[in-house]
């Protein structure tokens, strides 16, 4: 890797994190100037690009994108079962290119209401509007016990118009970024872990504006939770509005918005 890949790997990862254009400017010009004075080796002097970038990005922080146009609107989102309000008058706005986080302690109501907002499950009140297509990621479920990895690519993708081959050919793709090799095994056969990429392989079929994913990593290893973020950045900077839920709070450095439902069901 020679000064001017580095550099330009450094203001990818940089643009990556969130870093506003004119601070990631700033940071590769000033790595720029560092380099050429001192005539070292950029991987000696910063280490690797995402590496260096990451360490901008918890000194200097990250801004929250705004966003292009709304893709996501749930307005006064409001669920019962039974005599328990799980969830009250819960908003969320997501538009192209922004990443939000549903957080909150267990069972405060965060996939039942990723549920509402694909549709899954009605609401006693309140209205979700999708502007364009959708894809869902469960927390559980979502795959069928004797269909093979091919075998969901292909129905998935027929939903979302993809021929055979396109579906395949994209399913195979998507998994290989999840270092896995959709193996030709029926999904019964298939870890927990591996079955959730093959949810999360799902969820993104025929590009969707808008991915729902509902803890999308259990399961998975660091390497591949760490491919997870990768792909959600990715997402973003192909104008999606990708909504997570997690439970763990340390990941709202990865997002533009947090909706925290902690508390929210009374
Ligand atoms: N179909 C259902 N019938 C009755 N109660 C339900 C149903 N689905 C969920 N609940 C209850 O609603 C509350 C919210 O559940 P939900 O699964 O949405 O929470 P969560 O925040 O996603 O939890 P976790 O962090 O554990 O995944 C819980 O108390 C749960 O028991």
């Amino acid at each position: 890797m020679n000064v001017d890949s580095w550099l330009t790997a450094l203001a990818g990862e940089l643009h990556r994190h969130g870093v506003s254009p004119e601070v990631g400017r700033n940071v590769v010009a000033e790595a720029a100037t560092h380099l050429r004075d001192s005539g070292e080796h950029p991987l000696r002097v910063f280490g690797r690009p995402a590496a260096y970038a990451a360490a901008v990005v918890d000194s200097v922080g990250r801004v929250p994108r705004r966003g292009g146009r709304v893709l996501l609107e749930a307005v006064g989102i409001t669920k019962k079962y039974g005599k328990r309000v799980v969830l009250s008058d819960v908003d969320l706005t997501v538009r192209s290119g922004q990443i939000a986080a549903v957080v909150g302690a267990n069972g405060c109501g965060k996939s039942t209401f990723l549920r509402i907002c694909a549709g899954m499950t009605g609401a006693d009140g309140g209205e979700v509007r999708v502007h364009g297509s959708l894809g869902y990621c469960p927390q559980a479920g979502g795959t069928a016990d004797f269909l093979t990895p091919d075998e969901h690519f292909v129905l998935i993708g027929a939903g979302r118009g993809l021929t055979r081959e396109e579906a395949r050919s994209s399913g195979r793709s998507r998994a290989a970024v999840l270092d896995w090799p959709a193996e030709p095994a029926q999904a019964r056969h298939l870890s927990g872990g591996t079955r959730q990429k093959l949810n999360l392989v799902l969820a993104g079929l025929g590009d969707p504006d808008v991915l729902l994913l509902d803890e999308p990593y259990q399961g998975f290893d660091r390497g591949t939770y760490l491919d997870f973020w990768e792909q959600a950045w990715r997402w973003r900077d192909a104008g999606k509005a990708v909504v997570v839920v997690t439970h763990l709070l340390n990941q709202a450095d990865r997002v533009d918005l947090v909706l925290d439902l902690t508390g929210r069901d009374r």
